[in-house]
């Protein structure tokens, strides 16, 4: 019997427009089968840009309710996902009351500003016995399982030394964009860097012999925007002393980055090399240091959002409240490496995005 997922769409931005086209498209177009999504209930802070989002991103979807406030989509009765599309600033206090609300919730990449708001979250997630992950997108494309397969299953490039991973979009500057703005919890770190993070954790964090343990060191420079002092650019170099691995994640909103190249993998027997991009790969590369290349493309139909989805539909059928590909306990990891990024550099966020609410 086909499942299907009812969402509820808490903010109507620039990704919540790519999420929701993903969530009605045709499950067959990536030979699923077992799943399927229905978009029940929209919030925006404006009922007219609700309603625009919907004649634009969901035409003839009739029976979606739209709400003038986020609230409304947590107390929907017939919402069982809340999907949240807000800038990071935003993700902890709505993530908590949709929890609170008995809502499972897949909440945007950076799921919080710090590791503190992340365990809150995790913790009421569990008091309310509800579903939550975040939404590292990139971890669930079918491209990851075959690079996960290359490395663990046929030790392609046998024992690993080193991984360079990196996330680089050059954006306007602006003060008032998202990315630039202090306030919603703008900078590269925290919107670019936690890919470059996630491909570092697919290699050393999760390897066989690290078994989740941080690693021994992490060491990070950042360099500030005179405009606002978020992290224009970040370098984070860690030693991996259980799997002998050192790795560099590199992340900047002031150019964009190598386009040949956002993630190398250097063993003993060769490399394993993503193109651009990072967040949205499409192939990936096999250079043994004998024998011939090879090239595994994995197209995208639609903007890749699907595959998250689809999972996300899965886990919530089957009564699952953390997610085995991508559990919360990662993403607290993951943000911890910002956490110590940031203590490193003096890079703080204003106090009122900081806090943990007493708990
Ligand atoms: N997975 C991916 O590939 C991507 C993920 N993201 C993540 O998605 C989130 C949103 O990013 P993006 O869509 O680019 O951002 P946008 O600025 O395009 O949209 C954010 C939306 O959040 C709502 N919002 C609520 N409060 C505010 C506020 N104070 N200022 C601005 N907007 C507010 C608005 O929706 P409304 O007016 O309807 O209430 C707005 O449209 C971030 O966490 C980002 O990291 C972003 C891009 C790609
Ligand atoms: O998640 C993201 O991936 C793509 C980037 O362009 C975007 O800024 C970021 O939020």
């Amino acid at each position: 019997m086909v499942y299907t997922a009812k969402w509820g769409i808490i903010a109507t931005g620039w990704i919540t427009e790519r999420f929701v086209k993903d969530l009605l498209l045709d499950p067959s177009t990536r030979d699923v089968s077992d799943v399927k999504h229905e978009v029940v209930a929209i919030g925006s802070r404006s009922l007219e840009k609700a309603q625009k989002f919907v004649d634009e991103f969901a035409p003839g979807q009739t029976g979606i309710r739209l709400y003038g406030d986020y609230e409304s989509v947590l107390s929907d009765k017939d919402v069982e996902i809340v999907y949240i599309g807000t800038p990071h600033s935003h993700h902890y206090k709505l993530a908590i009351a949709a929890l609170r609300a008995g809502k499972n919730v897949l909440c945007e990449k950076a799921m919080t500003i710090n590791a503190a708001q992340a365990k809150h979250i995790a913790k009421v997630a569990a008091e309310n016995n509800v579903f939550v992950m975040e939404a590292m997108w990139t971890r669930f494309f079918p491209l990851m399982r075959k690079v996960e397969s290359l490395l663990w299953d046929e030790k392609a490039i046998g024992t690993i030394h080193r991984v360079t991973t990196d996330l680089s979009n050059k954006f306007a500057v602006d003060p008032a964009n998202r990315i630039y703005n202090p306030a919603l919890g703008g900078g590269a770190l925290l919107d670019l860097g936690v890919y470059a993070i996630t491909w570092v954790n697919v290699v050393c964090y999760n390897h066989p012999e690290n078994k989740q343990s941080p690693p021994t060191s992490t060491k990070a420079s950042v360099l500030k925007t005179p405009l606002t002092g978020v992290d224009e650019e970040t370098v984070i170099v860690q030693v991996w002393d259980k799997p002998h691995i050192i790795s560099t994640a590199t992340m900047s909103i002031v150019v964009d980055g190598p386009t040949d190249c956002m993630v190398r993998i250097e063993g003993s027997k060769g490399q394993i090399i993503v193109p651009l991009s990072s967040c949205r790969p499409t192939k990936v590369i096999l250079r043994p240091n004998e024998g011939e290349e090879q090239v595994f493309d994995f197209p995208i139909v639609g903007y890749g959002m699907h595959w998250e989805a689809d999972q996300v539909a899965r886990d919530v059928r089957d009564g699952k409240k953390v997610s085995d590909i991508y559990p919360i306990a990662e993403t607290l990891y993951a943000l911890s490496v910002c956490d110590e990024v940031r203590k490193q550099n003096d890079f703080v966020y204003p106090a009122e995005i900081e806090y943990v609410e007493e708990s």
